[in-house]
């Protein structure tokens, strides 16, 4: 059965990118993959210096609307390069944290969906034709720690469900 996930407060709302799950990605502690992921649309773009303003805002919401705001330039690979940014972070909130990398091995081999009424692109959109490409990445993080797991490449005690 396909599992759909939106916001924090609803059913699985650890798979989220606002849920409160803090990352460190090169040496740079952040708050939620939200946060991170939005700073980095301006990593070496002329508009640059939103990106501690973006790391110190107090909710996802608000680093969401920072990173969202059209004023500012957003690197111009970003395209290119916004689903690599993407997995680093959801793969390292799962790693980190691991009351929610049980919550994501339980799921099995279960589909997830963002459901995401308005982005194509990350969710599945309104009529849920979108793209899904959270979902996709979440599925993908799934595989990588069941594959680390039976690799034994980290404990299993660790990360065993
Ligand atoms: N979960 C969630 C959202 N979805 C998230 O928004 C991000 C995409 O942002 P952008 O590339 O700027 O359009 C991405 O992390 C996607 O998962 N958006 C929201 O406004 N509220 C929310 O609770």
């Amino acid at each position: 059965m396909t599992i759909y996930f939106y916001k924090v407060w609803q059913p699985y709302g650890c798979f989220s990118n606002f849920s409160p799950h803090c990352i460190e990605i090169d040496g740079t502690h952040w708050p939620t993959v939200e946060h991170y992921y939005q700073a980095q649309k301006f990593v070496g773009s002329p508009d640059a210096v939103i990106i501690p303003f973006i790391h110190a805002a107090s909710t996802p919401e608000e680093a969401a609307a920072l990173g969202r705001c059209s004023n500012y330039q957003i690197r111009p690979d970003w395209d290119l390069v916004k689903i690599t940014v993407m997995r680093a972070a959801v793969f390292k909130k799962f790693m980190t944290h691991p009351e929610i990398r049980q919550i994501l091995l339980v799921t099995g081999d279960e589909m997830l969906v963002e459901d995401s009424p308005r982005d194509y692109f990350w969710g599945c959109g309104l009529d849920k034709s979108g793209e899904n490409n959270l979902g996709k990445i979440l599925m993908s993080v799934r595989t990588e720690i069941r594959q680390m797991i039976s690799y034994s490449v980290i404990s299993r005690k660790e990360l065993s469900p």
